[in-house]
């Protein structure tokens, strides 16, 4: 097509020549009547497009996938994946990546329409996504990206004006996603399953080009691959510890190798401290629980790491042991940067040895009292303690003071203690009560004003700002617990 208005595309299409057998060629379903819902104008100003050209009648086209931009290569990526623990052939069965745009900063995104109709790895699904949970993955992405946390981003989500059929009826919704790749470790599963060592190879040598530009050259830039995999996910995973968010569906084939968070379903976050937290409806046995994310980190690393062996050395137990080793470091490397975040959590700067205790005290009170996870280190952080279980136990009273004398014994000040804490325990986050509201309002009102005031709360989560305080009311017990279903 040719666009009537400069949108600002810039596309290049590197994936599209890797392994013929790695995707499928595959344009866009076009759909019927596509509108535009919600758009993210500054994720649009760092891809370099055009918001207007965008709202016009002819850039919503190409959000909704009916029309696809010059120098585009559009393909379907093939992947597979451990699905709770299950080895299985998958793929974009409902997404097509339109390729890599080149922002005005020399990065290189992905942009990737999710719900755009079947493909050849759609096995029995309609390809179709719907509006709640292409709105939810817009809202939770974009409170991910505020809070500091490596994520997939949003630029925009259209209904498409037709319906899909789930457990009822549903408007269809297609999301933009932008994303540094969306390699996964499933992709490298798949080539490690149907491929050839050389296809392999070229995978590992893209990979490597995409994300870890500072690779070695030579044989040992694959266990340099992996062992900045496992650096990325140590830090990602205890990031998402830090802030209490449950992913709720770590199948291989939804860890990226950017080290972002990828694919929002079932994911949300604590509110009371239980490490044996979950909310998907489907994962009955708690293999996702909020306490079970670093180990099921490091066993989907041992995933990625397998698929590399053929590559890490000639000899099959030599290549083991060097995986093993890396694989050993994920644990510790994650334990430091969860008591770095938990010290800050604290407004603790230096180390001490006791500090471990100090910290799982406070956890395991706030296990027994039932407190919330984000209002207890919010009421810490404003020195506002309101009338709770916790708070109101002698036993927290003990462990504050010890709180208090570990503060007095470093050399900063009580504020910069208290700005420490500001800085690393969000004020908000995206509580599943107010998305459940948000969505509803949108879904089944077209209201999504209510969605718009909670996103411009997110937007800022260290704020502190009086337009957050609402946020922070806990509903009520009849809401609890809470299920979420896969976004499917
Ligand atoms: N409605 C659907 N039609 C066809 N395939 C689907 C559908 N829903 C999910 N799938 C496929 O099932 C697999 C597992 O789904 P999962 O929920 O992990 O991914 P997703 O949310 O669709 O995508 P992503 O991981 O890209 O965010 C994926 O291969 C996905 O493409
Ligand atoms: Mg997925």
């Amino acid at each position: 097509m040719t666009e009537k208005i400069d949108i600002g595309w810039n596309f290049e299409s590197s994936y599209a020549h890797l392994p013929e057998s790695m995707f499928t060629r595959i344009k866009p379903t076009p759909v019927r009547k596509p509108e535009l819902i919600i758009y993210n104008e500054p994720v649009a100003t760092t891809l370099g497009l055009n918001s207007t050209a965008l709202h016009s009648k002819d850039g919503v086209q190409i959000l909704a996938g009916n029309e696809v931009p010059k120098g585009t290569e559009p393909l379907a990526q093939a992947y597979a994946g451990h699905q709770f623990g299950h080895f299985t052939m998958l793929g974009d069965g409902r997404a097509v990546l339109l390729g890599e745009q080149i922002t005005p900063q020399g990065e290189r995104v992905d942009i990737q329409l999710k719900g755009a109709g079947r493909t050849p790895y759609s096995r029995g699904g309609d390809g179709r996504a719907g509006l709640g949970p292409m709105l939810r993955e817009y809202i939770i992405s974009e409170a991910m990206y505020s809070l500091g946390i490596p994520t997939t981003r949003s630029l925009s989500v259209v209904t498409t004006g037709e319906t899909i059929i789930r457990e009822t009826e549903q408007p269809g919704a297609i999301l933009t996603r932008v994303a540094a790749s969306h390699l996964r470790v499933g992709t490298f599963q798949y080539v490690a399953a149907w491929g050839t060592v050389e296809d392999l190879r070229s995978l590992a040598d893209y990979t490597l080009q995409r994300h870890y530009p500072g690779a070695p050259m030579d044989e040992n830039r694959y266990l340099f691959l992996l062992r900045e995999v496992i650096g990325r996910q140590a830090e990602l995973i205890t990031k998402w510890q830090l802030v209490g968010f449950i992913h709720g569906v770590m199948n291989t084939d939804n860890m990226a190798l950017s080290g972002e968070t990828i694919d929002y379903g079932p994911c949300a976050f604590m509110d009371v401290y239980d490490p044996g937290t979950v909310f998907s409806s489907i994962d009955q046995q708690g293999r996702y629980a909020y306490g079970n994310q670093p180990g099921i980190a490091s066993w989907n690393l041992a995933r990625f790491a397998e698929t590399l062996l053929p590559l890490l050395a000639e000899d099959q137990e030599q290549a083991i042991k060097l995986a093993e080793e890396e694989i050993a470091d994920f644990k510790e490397r994650s334990y430091h940067h969860w008591l770095t975040g938990m010290r800050a959590k604290l407004g603790i700067f230096n180390e001490e040895v006791e500090d471990v205790a100090l910290i799982e005290d406070l956890l395991d009170l706030m296990q027994k009292y039932r407190a919330d996870y984000t209002n207890t280190f919010r009421a810490l952080s404003l020195e506002k303690l309101e009338e709770n279980a916790l708070f109101d136990a002698a036993e927290f009273t003990k462990w504050q003071e010890l709180w208090q004398a570990r503060l007095s014994r470093q050399q900063q000040s009580k504020e910069d203690s208290l700005q420490l804490m500001r800085n690393s325990n969000p004020a908000i986050i995206p509580r599943n009560h107010r998305v459940e509201e948000a969505l509803q309002a949108a879904v089944q009102q077209e209201d999504y004003s209510v969605m718009e005031r909670l996103l411009e709360a997110l937007s800022n989560p260290y704020a502190y700002s009086p337009e957050q305080d609402e946020y922070s009311v806990l509903p009520e017990e009849s809401a609890r617990p809470y299920r979420t279903f896969c976004g499917t």
